[in-house]
């Protein structure tokens, strides 16, 4: 995966990588920041006009792609880079574009390649906006782009392994560094760093008092938390993140030891920059589900393979788990982690919060109970 990961970055820094899929060679660039030259420079490079991938969730919001995949979008020359940003990702499509204009758009949608679907894994593993720029290179470039490739400026990567780069680290994850360090909430706490094999992601296991490891017959207090930087560190009233946070650290010390993982999952999996996106979008009036869709997010981005990757390394094979969230218990149970006891964990409500826990309870199948329903 040494190339993808590689690939990321010359992705996130604004270049473009060439994407490999059989004989076809395909061109690949951020949409976000994307200035008109670099489009133009594309387009150049490539010998044929770019294209503009979209999610299956954006071409939701656009009223496009009954085929529930995603598609990509050829590209008129010229000064595309306003357009762009209205079809990827903008609030107001039919506004920007006018009703005819969108018309065009969606009768204009190609079926995605392989290619096309590898470039958005790219963007998601990025942690960019899940819309991908692509120039399939012409015979006519093809001297160009080996010139390029051989001279450094360019990267290759293989379409395939592109589109497995959000499969999670397969057990490869790697156990780093640990301390002691003792919490408000929990005297007697260890935090274990794991870091995944490509590098992009660390991870971090904090256990609390001296719980059963290794002892699989045991129920570890177990829970899962994703980050949330504005939440875990500031306190935003947005979410009740930080709270559940510290509520937590408190059960699990209460119960008499137990694990919390603290999963680098910024905003569900959309990371940070996209996650304060969505919030100006709701701050519009969507909720936080729509919201992720307007960027072409689906509901919930989160894959749990690195969480069960650090209970297997810790030695658990079955955990009182402290959630909400159905999704959290069935991949546990996917992943061969038996969730021998559900229990509930809350912040509390305020008028800022109170729209995205109806929201997730409503539509994303949290479970609230009664007492926090009548709250509501
Ligand atoms: N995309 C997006 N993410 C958000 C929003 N508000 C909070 N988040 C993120 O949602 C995630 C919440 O994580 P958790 O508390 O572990 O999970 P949960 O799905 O709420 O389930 P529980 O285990 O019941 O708490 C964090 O990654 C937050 O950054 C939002 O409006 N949009
Ligand atoms: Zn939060």
């Amino acid at each position: 995966m040494h190339q993808v990961e590689r690939a990321i970055f010359d992705l996130r820094r604004g270049l473009p990588v060439l994407l490999v899929a059989g004989e076809s060679r395909v061109l690949v660039q951020a949409l976000e920041g994307a200035a008109e030259a670099a489009v133009a420079r594309l387009g150049e490079l490539a010998g044929t006009s770019p294209a503009l991938v979209l999610s299956r969730h954006r071409l939701a919001t656009l009223g496009a792609g009954k085929g529930g995949t995603a598609a990509r979008l050829p590209l008129p020359a010229g000064r595309v880079r306003r357009r762009l940003e209205c079809l990827a990702y903008g609030a107001t499509p039919a506004a920007s574009l006018g009703e005819a204009g969108l018309d065009e758009c969606r009768s204009a949608l190609e079926a995605a390649e392989p290619a096309d679907l590898a470039a958005l894994a790219l963007m998601r593993r990025a942690l960019l906006i899940p819309s991908a720029l692509v120039a399939r290179v012409a015979e006519s470039q093809s001297e160009a782009v080996k010139a390029a490739v051989a001279d450094g400026t360019l990267l290759t990567v293989k379409a395939e392994q592109a589109a497995r780069c959000l499969d999670g680290a397969g057990g490869l994850l790697r156990r780093v560094s640990e301390a002691r360090i003792p919490l408000a909430d929990a005297d007697e706490c260890r935090f274990i760093l794991f870091r995944e094999p490509d590098g992009l992601r660390e991870h971090v296991a904090v256990v609390i008092g001296d719980p059963p490891l290794e002892a699989p017959e045991a129920a570890v207090p177990l829970r899962l938390h994703s980050a949330c930087l504005t939440g875990d560190l500031f306190g935003s009233l947005r979410c009740d993140c930080g709270e559940q946070l510290r509520n937590a650290v408190a059960e699990i010390e209460a119960l008499g030891g137990g694990v919390l993982l603290y999963l680098a999952q910024e905003g569900r999996g959309i990371g940070l920059a996209n996650k304060l996106r969505a919030y100006t979008l709701q701050d519009s009036g969507l909720d936080t589900l729509d919201a992720d869709q307007v960027l072409g997010f689906g509901e919930d981005e989160r894959r749990y393979g690195v969480a069960v990757d650090m209970l297997d390394a810790l030695g658990i094979r079955r955990v009182q788990l402290m959630t909400n969230n159905p999704l959290k218990m069935a991949a546990l149970a996917q992943g061969g982690i038996e969730v021998v006891e559900r229990q509930a964990l809350y912040g509390s409500l305020n008028d800022h919060n109170h729209r995205y826990l109806s929201a997730k309870a409503d539509r994303a199948g949290h479970l609230l109970d009664e007492v926090f329903r009548a709250r509501r």
